[in-house]
């Protein structure tokens, strides 16, 4: 292409657009980029408080956006994009940052502060560049700019702004306005790039490009290793909303997104991930209509999904993240001795696992030899202290039998358990039970609670002298009693909780060392027995495969046993309220007997009926997300 030969660059990279918005997919569609659409689920709560300056806020805001779905890409998708741009939109005037209105009262604040002025626009860009050639961990090159282009805006009556207003325009719109539409009408004039004021600054984008294509200036790219990137919480903590310098009084913008009755929230925006999340066929500058081919790389990856599955099943099984934990590495004979398996398929296996980034392969000397990567000794090896693979074996030896019968489970609404093992059991641990009932009585033991042991891994781990209490075979009701504090108040054992449970959420530290409470096991019916007394109930994994009367049953015994005060921790994968994402829950479904999934609020409604007062939600994109209740 004559016009912007920075752009073909670009031409045959997978290039991502972190974003929902639609202005930005047309500005960079109408020059004819081909990229697919993943917005991002980063919630735009930065404090701002920390920021000099606003376009610092939108350069950061664009990155933790992009980072966001580089991350999500390459673990969800199994795929690593080589390009991932985020951008963000802010307005500035009179020192305060305007995002998007939340509701009419809120545009209706923003556009007659800007009413009669001239105001900034800022829009800031990140550009990642995702290298995951060396093998190693993904390291991404992070370049960002910011664009400003200053508005002045006519005197606008309140008529005016009221019928701007309820044209519904100003919702979704940095400052409530859009200026390529209505919002054309209240501007006097323009300095500086039109697109950045919609959202896309194409003109700095492309001389970006340019810098970073004919060649880099080592100074400008910023190189940053994976486990460098700062984790931002995307949940708003209580400070976030209090503090906020350049957070105007009276504006709404730190507010919870589900409280927001105009703008996008958080659950809209995951929701249109998924239509959007395909190739996007680029009009391109010739013309609006012409459709052209791309190569359909979500269905591709759907196709294969199954076979990547069943890949890192088999080596699971066949212990091969075990044997390859060796420091040296095995080579491929060593491996298919050990195994024992034949040499041949032991090497299709290895080199599947490669493709995938579960093993490393090199050279050494004459050989070629195979070990772990590093997120496999950490998650793979079975004794690793955060293994999946007491999980990994429940999805291969329960989860995919059932798989085989989706059809017949469809057609016939029921779990396909009689199909699947030739038994009929309404239950899961039940049925993980049975799976395992050609194992002694002690191997038994340790598969079913091994497989939910690992499932909840994301909210626990074992330590020694911490124990975890059992019901009907499985780990799943967790209950700490707090020996070293005895009793906490009823809000410090909340947010105790709660914090605990976002470190151990986060992967990051040796869990239960974070932990100040012991744990005691006890195995039970939680049906049938006593409960034991004690200050947090923790529900993982539980009432999601349950029906109605059962979790009556169990959150009856739970109300009762709970003085006011005391906890409830339900882990669980939460749906948004529109039941689209994510996609793990909807998977899980197709599998269940009698449960329900459930959204955050469905639970806070369920839990409310039984005296729990939901304290905090949390969505952390892990296995598991939680909802904490206290007894009133
Ligand atoms: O004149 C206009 N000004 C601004 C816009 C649009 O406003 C939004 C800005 O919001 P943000 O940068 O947060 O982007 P989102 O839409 O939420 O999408 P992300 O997924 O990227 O967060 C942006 O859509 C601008 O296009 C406008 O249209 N006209």
């Amino acid at each position: 292409m004559v016009l912007n030969p920075v752009i073909s660059k670009l031409g045959g990279k997978l290039v991502v657009l972190a974003s929902a918005s639609p202005r930005r997919r047309e500005i960079l569609t109408n020059v004819g980029l081909r990229f697919e659409v993943v917005p991002s689920w980063f919630k735009e709560t930065l404090d701002k408080s920390l920021f000099k300056a606003p376009y610092e806020y939108a350069v950061e805001t664009a990155k933790q956006k992009a980072l966001e779905v580089a991350r999500r890409m390459q673990f969800k998708h199994l795929k690593t994009p080589d390009i991932v741009i985020g951008a963000d939109t802010v307005v500035t005037v009179d020192g305060c940052i305007l995002e998007k209105p939340v509701d009419k009262q809120d545009a209706y604040r923003m556009l007659s502060r800007l009413s009669g002025k001239e105001h900034s626009v800022y829009t800031g860009v990140v550009i990642i560049h995702c290298n995951s050639e060396s093998g190693e961990e993904v390291e991404y090159d992070i370049v960002d700019f910011y664009e400003e282009t200053k508005v002045r805006f006519a005197e606008l009556s309140e008529e005016m702004l009221w019928e701007y207003i309820h044209s519904g325009e100003p919702m979704d719109k940095a400052g409530g306005y859009g200026i390529q539409a209505l919002g054309g009408m209240l501007v006097e004039y323009v300095h500086g790039d039109f697109l950045n004021v919609v959202g896309f600054p194409l003109n700095h984008f492309c001389k970006t490009l340019g810098e970073i294509y004919n060649p880099p200036s080592k100074n400008e790219v910023k190189r940053v290793k994976y486990d460098s990137i700062p984790s931002v919480e995307t949940f708003e903590s209580p400070g976030d909303l209090e503090n906020g310098l350049l957070a105007c009084e009276g504006e709404r913008e730190a507010e919870e997104p589900d409280q927001k009755d105009g703008g996008k929230s958080e659950n809209e925006s995951r929701s249109s991930a998924s239509p959007q999340w395909g190739s996007v066929a680029p009009t391109g500058a010739q013309g609006q209509t012409g459709w052209k081919p791309v190569f359909p790389h979500r269905i591709a990856n759907l196709l294969d999904g199954f076979k990547a599955s069943k890949v890192l099943f088999a080596a699971s099984k066949l212990k091969v993240f075990d044997l390859l934990s060796h420091p040296e590495g095995l080579r491929v004979a060593e491996v298919a001795e050990k195994i024992p398996a034949s040499v041949v398929g032991t090497e299709r296996l290895l080199d599947a696992a490669v493709s995938l980034g579960l093993l490393e392969k090199s050279r050494q000397g004459d050989s070629v030899v195979f070990k772990n990567t590093e997120e496999a000794s950490r998650y793979l090896v079975s004794t690793s202290e955060y293994s999946l693979h007491g999980y990994i074996m429940h999805c291969n030896d329960h989860v995919w039998p059932l798989f085989g019968h989706l059809e017949h489970a469809i057609r016939e609404g029921t779990s396909q358990n009689e199909r699947a093992f030739g038994k009929k059991s309404d239950r899961l641990f039940e049925r993980v039970a049975d799976i395992t009932n050609l194992l002694s009585k002690q191997q038994r033991k340790g598969r079913c609670s091994k497989a939910m042991w690992s499932i909840c891994s994301t909210l626990c781990s074992t330590q020694e002298g911490t124990l975890i209490a059992r019901f009907r075979a499985a780990c799943t009701v967790i209950v700490p009693s707090c020996k070293r504090k005895p009793r906490l108040s009823r809000c410090n054992s909340a947010r105790n909780a709660m914090q605990t449970f976002e470190k151990i959420s986060q992967r990051k530290k040796p869990y239960m060392s974070q932990v100040d409470f012991d744990v005691n096991v006890i195995t039970g019916d939680f049906f049938k027995d006593d409960l034991p007394k004690a200050d947090l109930y923790i529900l993982a994994r539980i009432l999601h495969d349950l029906p109605e009367e059962k979790i009556h049953i169990l959150l009856s015994k739970l109300s009762k046993m709970c003085t006011p005060g005391c906890g409830l921790l339900v882990a669980e994968i939460f749906l948004d309220e529109e039941r689209k994402v994510p996609c793990r829950a909807l998977l899980q479904a197709l599998g269940m007997c009698e449960g329900s999934q459930r959204s955050a609020p469905d639970y806070s409604q369920l839990l409310k009926t039984y005296g729990f007062t939901e304290v905090h939600v949390k969505h952390t994109g892990n296995f598991l997300d939680a909802i904490l209740c206290v007894k009133q």
